[in-house]
């Protein structure tokens, strides 16, 4: 018989397997939807599958047991068998097959070409002229080189505009000179910087004659291109261990006045002429392409992470048997509890979604870079700037709730790096820092919420883009049975309310005589909360589009299940500010709560499968405790006796310190 689970094999554990049985859909069709083609999806499993044939890039010893140094070692010299292997397992210029690829193997915790791929090569495409192109894009591809992006300081991160390091021309010699004037000057944090790359993008206060023409991005070799040893006037080393990130080299980096041609300023977009005259940008933030890129990129990528997490949590929630519900003779599956399933069964569907919504918005930055090098058309950076401000976080915030979760669900083994649960925590809450820091970022799209309802405000309701035309709509009661548009109505009243009063709010305490500034901080909260209902509301909206154009009927429906979980999960949470002016009613509260407990119920047959969907291998899971086979205690055994400290019985320690003093006890 064929299994609608593809993951179902002999000798799998027997509760686990029950699990896959009752699949109302095909895991290979919902793999499809996930990962955006059945292409995508296939090769996915192809290339997991030749990978497991090549012994030399599995890791060598389970990563935890690894201290820092081993890490950054295994990591790159699994790049370096990775390097000879690369042609034979994708098709190099598909860049969904580099990725998959990379997450297998290399993992999670870094890499010395971790920044390359992500944040160098896009900053030379989004801003290197046709020249630099020639000169640089060719060798950064082709790995001769290795960059990273070098923006945040010691002293400044969040605000570029107050970044200490600068880059002064001289016309005589047509060069920049690099400085680091100040200890707060220092580069502080990007990835491989340390230690591994030997150029960088880096991010300087451009000055000419005195006069300050703020950040500029730059291309900058760091370190001799045979020796690796850092050049003449560069300081540069790596940051330390941090909560995650550990086989990864953050690093410092210095100039003591480094001089480097003019033609290094990427100059697609501004340059400075021989004589010192500066040509200015199309839009003064275009600078920040690279930035907007990642923000655009990473709410798939934490979808992904949440998965990791929930497919542990949940293969494990299937085979571990504790308490009893009606029968006293037999217990249990964790699984079948309702706070197990609340626990869980909301954080899928958040993982849907973000990854749903996460394709949307890279095809909204694909086409801004397109309208942008064809045309010089930046009109849509303030959109995408706003909404991917909202969108990182949002969604890293609720990742790291969702991991958390996931973590608890597993009672103590999830505590046990065996789970793996913590290092992918580690991971998905950096992105609550990287790239904006929440709060800053919120704000971010703050400002352009409260300009949308000062339009509106002012009777120019028609200048509104589509995604802040409901704050000028008239609104209406809702009836919630009538389907997800009700739903999408009703957000719609919440978050258009929030971003009424927050404005308000604001407008006021100007009134009042604060300046701009000050009102905006004492409203500060207020805003954030608007930023985040505007964000959510988007992120709902791309999960009904999704499963709507879903085609496969059993996909579709299981889908539907999950919208309608999310749906009624967020709403509930967001309740109480359409509760406190009476426009929902204690009764359409009600009437949400039990669809929520009914939705649990649905997917409950269902939730292995949707999370064996992801088609995580378990090398790339690398969980002891969410294994494909579900053996975890055998697994979870067998991974203890290979700890380091079981090597020997009786440890030098307890030798040396332990015994002496028991022994002294004694006398
Ligand atoms: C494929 C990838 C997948 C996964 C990634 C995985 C691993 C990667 C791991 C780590 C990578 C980490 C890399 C980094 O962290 S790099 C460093 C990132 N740093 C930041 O993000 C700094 C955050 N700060 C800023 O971005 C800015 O300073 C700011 C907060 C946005 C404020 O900028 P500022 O210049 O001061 O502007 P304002 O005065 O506040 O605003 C003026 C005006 O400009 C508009 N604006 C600002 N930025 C942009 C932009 N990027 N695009 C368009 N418009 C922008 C702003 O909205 C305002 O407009 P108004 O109309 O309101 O005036
Ligand atoms: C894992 C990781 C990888 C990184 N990789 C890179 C990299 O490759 N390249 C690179 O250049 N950088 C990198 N960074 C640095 C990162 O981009 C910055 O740390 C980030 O932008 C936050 O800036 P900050 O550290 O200055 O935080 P701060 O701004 O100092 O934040 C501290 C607190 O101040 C608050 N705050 C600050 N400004 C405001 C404001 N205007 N209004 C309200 N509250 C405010 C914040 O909300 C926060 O609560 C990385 C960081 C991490 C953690």
């Amino acid at each position: 018989m064929a299994f609608l689970n593809k993951e179902i094999r002999d000798g799998d554990n027997q509760d686990l397997t029950e699990e896959r049985r009752t699949a109302t859909f095909d895991t290979d069709k919902m793999a499809e939807v996930i990962y955006g083609s059945e292409k995508l999806a296939r090769r996915r499993r192809e290339i997991s599958h030749a990978v497991s044939r090549i012994p030399e890039l599995a890791d060598s010893r389970p990563l935890p047991f690894l201290d820092r140094f081993e890490k950054v070692t295994e990591g790159t010299r699994k790049l370096s068998v990775l390097d000879r292997h690369l042609a034979e397992l994708i098709d190099v210029n598909d860049n969904g097959e580099a990725l998959h690829l990379y997450h297998e193997v290399m993992g999670m915790e870094g890499h010395p070409l971790a920044l390359h791929e992500v944040m160098f090569v896009p900053a030379l495409i989004g801003q290197a002229s046709d020249e630099q192109y020639e000169k640089w894009l060719g060798r950064a591809k082709r790995r001769e080189i290795i960059g990273c992006y070098a923006q945040t300081e010691l002293g400044h991160g969040s605000n570029l505009r107050k970044l200490e390091t600068t880059a002064t021309y001289t016309p005589s010699t047509q060069e920049f000179i690099l400085h680091t004037p100040t200890i707060t000057a220092l580069k502080w944090w990007p990835g491989a910087l340390g230690k591994s790359s030997n150029y960088a993008v880096v991010v300087a206060d451009l000055i000419i004659k005195d006069k300050s023409y703020g950040p500029h991005p730059f291309i900058v070799q760091l370190r001799d291109e045979k020796t690796h040893q850092p050049l003449p006037g560069i300081t540069v080393g790596d940051i330390g261990p941090k909560m995650a990130f550990n086989g990864g080299d953050n690093g410092y980096l210095g100039f003591d006045n480094f001089r480097i041609p003019r033609e290094n300023l990427l100059n697609r977009h501004s340059r400075v002429e021989a004589d010192g005259t500066y040509v200015r940008p199309p839009h003064a933030k275009i600078g920040h392409s690279a930035m907007i890129r990642v923000r655009s990129h990473m709410a798939t990528g934490q979808g992904w992470l949440l998965g990791h997490a929930l497919t542990i949590a949940i293969r494990y929630s299937a085979v571990r048997i504790q308490g009893f519900l009606e029968d006293k003779s037999h217990e249990v599956k964790v699984l079948d509890y309702q706070t197990q399933q609340h626990r869980l069964f909301p954080a899928i569907a958040r993982a849907y979604a973000f990854i749903f919504c996460g394709f949307e918005t890279i095809r909204l930055y694909d086409q801004l870079i397109l309208d942008m090098n064809s045309n010089g058309n930046t009109s849509g950076m303030a959109d995408l700037h706003a909404l991917t401000s909202g969108l990182k976080s949002v969604v890293t915030h609720f990742v790291g709730q969702g991991i958390e979760q996931a973590r608890m669900a597993c009672g103590g083994h999830g505590y046990s790096m065996a789970s793996y649960i913590s290092e992918i925590y580690g991971v998905a809450i950096g992105g609550c820092t990287y790239e904006g820091e929440n709060m800053v970022m919120l704000l971010q799209l703050a400002r352009y919420l409260v300009k949308s309802v000062e339009l509106v405000k002012s009777g120019k309701a028609n200048q509104l883009g589509p995604m802040v035309a409901y704050l000028a709509v008239a609104d209406h009661k809702v009836n919630l049975a009538t389907g997800p548009d009700s739903y999408v109505k009703m957000f719609q009243y919440i978050s258009k309310r929030q971003s009424w009063k927050a404005t308000e709010k604001f407008l006021k305490f100007m009134e009042n005589g604060d300046s701009r500034d000050v009102a905006w901080n004492k409203t500060a909260v207020e805003l954030t909360r608007a930023s985040r209902l505007h964000t959510r509301l988007y992120i709902m909206e791309t999960f009904i589009r999704r499963v709507e154009s879903v085609t496969d009927i059993p996909v579709k429906s299981a889908l539907t299940d999950l919208l309608n979980l999310h749906l009624n999960y967020e709403l509930l949470d967001v309740a109480s500010y359409a509760l406190e002016d009476g426009f929902m009613s204690s009764n359409q509260m009600d009437f949400i709560k039990n669809q929520l407990y009914s939705s649990l119920e649905k997917i409950r047959p269902n939730a292995v499968s949707l999370v064996d969907s992801f088609q995580f291998s378990d090398m790339q899971l690398r969980s002891v405790l969410g294994r494909r086979d579900g053996h975890v205690y055998q697994n979870l055994f067998d991974w203890a006796k290979s700890s380091p400290l079981n090597k020997t019985d009786v440890l030098p320690s307890v030798t040396q310190y332990l015994k002496p003093m028991m022994e002294k006890a004694k006398l």
